[in-house]
């Protein structure tokens, strides 16, 4: 009986964070699993350092992140990884584990080059609507492939259900839920349903942060930002051309005395001193019998999209939300009155990974 040939394809692996170092596990249980195709890893690197070598040899990533640490090569330039993954002469796979507004804006080089992108980065699909325009563009021309399913709702099936729903003929009508992990940790700890319990606000953010459900800068979340990108990306998904994702309301929680903190770090530290605004807004909500939890929707009719602070009755199933859960509600033609519902935890390094994790084998089966 003939030998059944290996084909292989390389993976190139940009940043090294919470996402990234679950991803890599997770990378190495699939190859382990998975013998066809042979999965390489020819380049990994942070914002830092970088490994590679000129003749693409795998890299053994088992001693992550001393080796990287040890390095003695800085990232390529972006146009030179480009051209780098290009000759390898395989087929290959760029993971963008970052939240780099650079990357993002040279997804169509990478595709453009016939380099295939699995991501959980919000910031290509959620930019300038034409850099959204380039990306799908480069992709069709050269025939790779771009998945990014954790850019919303970390690994639950969020853009391949909207996907589904809207290549198979239905008419997405309107989309609403919790859409960040950390905003529903923040409020399912501090203002439980349950009403014991619920620590100061500013501990509560950096819980997030130690826990990973932050954005590498927590005021990208608390801001609404993080929410908006999430919702540009599935207006657009869902046919509306939003521009951006500070072109309709986002309410932030920044107190106005902190949004020209320096960093994140600055941010965190003073923090505590503005704990009473949030106590305020939950006490009025409680006032009312209700909680208060942070939101957004998109009305495809009226081409609404709006992010920011609710009010829901007890018994409501967004107030009884746990831990980093979304729940993201879509109210279609077919589903009529009885929207599809999706939920689960919403971030963390695991569950994100799983999303990425998941999208590579879609892009194996097509391409390999
Ligand atoms: N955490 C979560 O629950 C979820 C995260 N996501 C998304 O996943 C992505 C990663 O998040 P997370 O792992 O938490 O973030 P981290 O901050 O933990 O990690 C980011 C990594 O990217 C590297 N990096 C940043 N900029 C560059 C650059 N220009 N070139 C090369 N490397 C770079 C950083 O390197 P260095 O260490 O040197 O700075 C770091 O290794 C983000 O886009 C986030 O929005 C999506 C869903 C859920
Ligand atoms: N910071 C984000 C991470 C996932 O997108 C969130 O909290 O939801
Ligand atoms: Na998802």
């Amino acid at each position: 009986m003939a030998a059944t040939s290996v084909r292989q394809v390389n993976i190139a692996i940009i940043g090294l964070g919470g996402v990234g170092k679950c991803f890599l596990s997770q990378l190495e249980q699939l190859a382990a699993r998975r013998p066809s195709p042979k999965l390489v890893v020819t380049y990994i690197c942070t914002s830092k350092k970088a490994l590679y070598s000129t003749d693409h040899v795998a890299i053994d990533f088992r001693d992550l992140p001393s080796t990287l640490a040890a390095s003695p090569h800085a990232p390529l330039p972006l146009p030179k990884l480009a051209d780098f993954l290009g000759t390898s002469g395989s087929k290959t796979v760029l993971v963008d584990n970052t939240s780099s507004q650079d990357v993002a804006d040279a997804y169509p080089l990478f595709l453009g080059r016939g380099i295939s992108i699995v991501t959980p980065n919000k910031k290509a699909f959620s930019g300038p609507y034409k850099l959204w325009q380039d990306i799908f563009a480069a992709a069709a021309q050269s025939g790779a492939k771009v998945y990014h399913e954790s850019s919303v709702g970390a690994g639950l099936p969020v853009i391949s259900t909207l996907k589904d729903l809207v290549d198979t003929g239905d008419e997405v009508t309107k989309i609403e839920g919790v859409f960040s992990g950390t905003m529903s940790f923040l409020f399912n700890s501090f203002a439980p349903a349950s009403g014991s319990g619920g620590g100061r606000w500013s501990a509560e953010v950096k819980k997030a942060k130690e826990l990973g459900y932050t954005e590498p800068d927590p005021r990208d979340d608390l801001n609404g930002l993080d929410v908006a990108r999430k919702l540009t990306i599935l207006a657009r998904l869902a046919g509306l051309p939003v521009e951006s994702p500070t072109s309709f309301p986002v309410q932030s929680l920044i107190p106005k005395e902190l949004e020209s903190a320096a960093s994140g770090d600055e941010f965190l530290e003073k923090l505590p001193a503005f704990d009473a605004q949030m106590e305020e807004t939950k006490a009025e909500a409680e006032r009312e019998g209700k909680v208060v939890r942070f939101v957004g929707s998109i009305d495809v009719a009226t081409k609404q999209v709006r992010v920011g602070l609710e009010k829901f009755d007890l018994s409501h199933p967004i107030a009884a939300l746990k831990g980093s859960d979304n729940i993201i509600s879509f109210y279609t033609k077919r589903y009529g009155s009885n929207p599809l519902i999706i939920q689960g935890a919403g971030a963390g390094g695991d569950v994100t990974a799983m999303g990425v994790t998941s999208d590579l084998l879609k892009v194996l089966s097509q391409i390999a």
